[in-house]
């Protein structure tokens, strides 16, 4: 019998304008900050059993391209955005089941805000939440928080370290049956059973305990992307649901999700508990043809628009790469204070290929028709060996949900690789289910 295993959704430009330049692009187009689309979104993922969504974010309006802000404003690219945490009741109150996992960062939190704002959310969800932990990597954004510039790459992840000790503490400062609610005593919680956490590091100083009792999970999943090699050791360490691109390929997919097993052992962790999830764009319709017709739509689309892409790739390094011809190797010698990973992966290449290979989304070729596109991922996990994949699309409509939620998933869930009913109501449940 084949292993089954999870899918989640990358809410990929975070909770910002989604449909606007599609084919099919709502009446709505004008509301996009109000929750509808997302609900949509959610409500098929609950339908198709999706373990979860992260909502991606990040808080500023990038400048790294040209010195502007004008070409992110112009494709509506990282900004705007709303706040993801503000998103997530409503996800909540539409679903039943699906987790949702709000990206906030250690450089722009505090400890304790965020221990408190995931603690109540984790409570009003009934156990349904999870922490993209991300270090933050724009200056920009560090501007808009008292600094003049992130701290240095590793740094960042040795904050992110106490960061995330701090925050677990805080979660687990409740002991389970600290709450005794006896009204003859009268008794609401057991001081003995609460205790103060009295950190005081390096990066941060707090007292504790939470004022809130642990939540249905406790200790809430945390969800991680590092990819540079620091970044995969603090992902190893705590994560309970890695987010990757993979490489592309079959062997770097396994050999990504080998590393990361092997380091969590060396920390003492079953390696079983943490699931790493890999991007996958698929396109569908309903023949082969159609399909590789809108993928080719797609890439002529995004290769008219380079600037869109240039200046993401800008915005993840800092490096302005309206600098470079787009057809000369990009030096050797470049370095970044933001995405290391990604921009190890561009040297030595002209901008021109990366920005074919953005177009085309990178990585394997999930295009087809649902039957075809759910083999192949179904191939590609049995071969891996798991966790699963992270369906994204960064300017999805409704068709793309209705594509995916009902078209590519039953054809996955007919074939067994993933399921058909959700036999827990937490999410941390659901992730160990296989
Ligand atoms: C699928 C995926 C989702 C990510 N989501 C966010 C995000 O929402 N906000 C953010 O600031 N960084 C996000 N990142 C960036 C990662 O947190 C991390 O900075 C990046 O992968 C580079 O890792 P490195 O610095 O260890 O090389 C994401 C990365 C990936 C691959």
């Amino acid at each position: 019998m084949k292993k089954p295993f999870h899918l989640a959704w990358f809410l990929s430009q975070g909770y910002g304008p989604k449909s606007w330049r599609s084919e099919f692009p709502g009446s709505d187009v004008h509301r996009w900050m109000m929750p509808d689309i997302f609900v949509d979104l959610a409500k098929g993922m609950d339908r198709a059993c999706f373990d979860y969504m992260i909502i991606e974010d990040s808080s500023n309006v990038p400048y790294t391209y040209q010195g502007s802000h004008n070409s992110y404003l112009q494709y509506a690219a990282s900004a705007p955005k709303l706040d993801p945490a503000v998103l997530v009741p409503y996800l909540a109150m539409a679903t039943k089941t699906v987790g949702l996992v709000p990206t906030l960062s250690v450089s722009e939190y505090p400890p304790y805000l965020l221990a408190r704002l995931v603690n109540s959310l984790d409570h009003t969800t009934e156990g349904r939440i999870g922490w993209n932990c991300v270090t933050g990597s724009n200056d920009g954004a560090a501007q808009n928080y008292g600094h003049e510039k992130h701290r240095p790459h590793d740094e960042r992840y040795d904050v992110a370290d106490e960061f995330a000790d701090v925050v677990t503490r805080l979660w687990e400062a409740w002991e389970p049956d600290a709450v005794v609610l006896d009204r003859e005593k009268p008794m609401f919680a057991d001081g003995s059973k609460v205790r103060a956490i009295n950190h005081e590091g390096k990066y941060f100083k707090c007292r504790g305990p939470i004022n809130a009792p642990r939540s249905p999970q406790g200790r809430v999943p945390i969800c991680q992307a590092g990819g540079s090699p620091r970044g995969q050791q603090f992902a190893s360490r705590w994560a309970d649901t890695i987010i990757t691109e993979g490489g592309g390929s079959i062997e770097s997919m396994k050999a990504y999700r080998d590393k990361v097993r092997q380091q969590a052992a060396e920390y003492g962790r079953n390696p079983d508990d943490i699931k790493v999830l890999f991007l996958a764009h698929p396109i569908i319709d309903v023949s082969m043809e159609a399909a590789r017709d809108r993928g080719r739509m797609e890439a002529a689309e995004a290769e008219k628009h380079l600037d869109l892409h240039l200046s993401g790739m800008s915005r993840l390094t800092g490096i302005d790469f309206s600098k470079f011809d787009l057809d000369e190797p990009l030096p050797a010698h470049l370095t970044t204070n933001g995405h290391q990973s990604s921009l190890a992966k561009w040297i030595g290449k002209t901008p021109r290929s990366i920005l074919q290979s953005y177009s085309r989304k990178g990585g394997i070729d999930f295009t087809g028709t649902p039957d075809y596109v759910g083999g192949l991922m179904a191939e590609i996990m049995q071969e891996v060996g798991g966790d699963g994949f992270l369906i994204f699309n960064s300017y999805f409509d409704r068709r793309y949900i209705i594509e995916v939620c009902d078209g590519l998933v039953p054809e996955l869930q007919r074939r067994g690789v993933t399921r058909k009913a959700y036999a827990h109501k937490h999410l941390r449940d659901n992730l160990l289910e296989f």
